[in-house]
């Protein structure tokens, strides 16, 4: 019998696992998706082929539910889809901050609910998917949400209690390296080169970078001291980040992340 999946909100993350999973082949007639504008619907059916239906009907219909909707729509659309949703489906939320308590209160009771955090590079396959079993949760739920995120890129399992901490680094984190790479432009751009070249030339050093902290098994440190020659030019670039705290920035920006992923389960 056929496993039907169904993304409940598909906007930016819901369809870039939702194209993902098609890449990975899955037929579309397996996916659903829902969405709350008739534009958004007719784009969704002409780029991947996929049935669009309402909530209710995905609800009555898919056997795995993964709510893709911001944190503050997701009391609303929990409200809509509890009397549509058999306590036998596996519901997969990929909220940031929302807790699987926070669905299971408003579910039947005994639903097994998955928190998944995803993030964008999901588009080509390179995510990372964090996964936490919610009470009802067991390892047959467990392991069906990892199939389907393995689809999109690697995933990893964490206890519910540090998935705030994996928002903010993992769910988060594409942000901060595009902002590095924005901040790394304007510096070319002040130095004179042309845009098109600076981002050039930065984006090959962090896709080489990435590759190496990837694959050479080496600690990060070790790799900056390779770049960082005696009295050269990297170790000119490296005092002024200390002097300029990029270090304990980074650090307060992580946390605050984490703070507010912590506030979104809050009512
Ligand atoms: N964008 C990202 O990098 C990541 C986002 N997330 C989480 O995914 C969720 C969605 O984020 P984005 O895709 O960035 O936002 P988005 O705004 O692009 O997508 C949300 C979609 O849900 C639709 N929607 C809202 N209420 C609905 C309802 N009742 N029924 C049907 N559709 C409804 C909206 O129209 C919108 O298209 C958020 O909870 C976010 O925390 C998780 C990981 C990464
Ligand atoms: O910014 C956000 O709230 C979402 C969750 C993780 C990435 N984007």
């Amino acid at each position: 019998m056929t496993h039907k999946i169904a993304f409940l909100g598909t906007g930016k993350i819901g369809e870039a696992l939702l194209g993902g999973m098609l890449r990975a082949g899955r037929p579309p007639s397996d996916l659903l998706a829902t969405v709350r504008r008739a534009e958004r619907a007719q784009a969704l059916r002409a780029r991947h082929g996929v049935e669009v239906v309402t909530n209710a009907e995905a609800a009555k219909t898919a056997n795995t539910l993964i709510l893709a909707v911001k944190p503050q729509d997701m009391p609303a659309l929990l409200e809509e889809l509890a009397p549509h949703t058999p306590a036998d489906r596996l519901v997969i939320t990929a909220a940031a901050g929302i807790t699987t308590a926070f669905v299971e209160s408003r579910l039947t009771p005994g639903t097994p609910v998955v928190r998944v955090m995803p993030n964008t590079p999901a588009l080509v396959d390179e995510a990372m998917s964090v996964i936490s079993g919610g009470t009802h949760a067991a390892e047959r739920h467990l392991a069906l949400a990892e199939e389907i995120f393995d689809s999109v890129g690697k995933t990893m399992r964490l206890p519910e209690s540090q998935q705030d901490a994996a928002t903010a680094l993992s769910g988060s984190g594409p942000a901060y390296f595009y902002f590095l790479v924005e901040a790394m432009t304007d510096a070319g751009i002040l130095l004179g080169l042309p845009r098109d070249k600076a981002h050039d030339l930065i984006v090959q050093a962090a896709v080489g970078a990435s590759v190496m902290l990837r694959d050479s098994g080496e600690h990060p440190v070790k790799l900056r001291e390779a770049v960082t020659s005696p009295g050269g030019t990297t170790i000119s670039a490296i005092r002024e980040l200390e002097t300029h705290g990029v270090r304990a920035a980074l650090i307060a920006a992580i946390e605050a992340a984490k703070r507010r992923s912590e506030s979104l389960s809050q009512p």
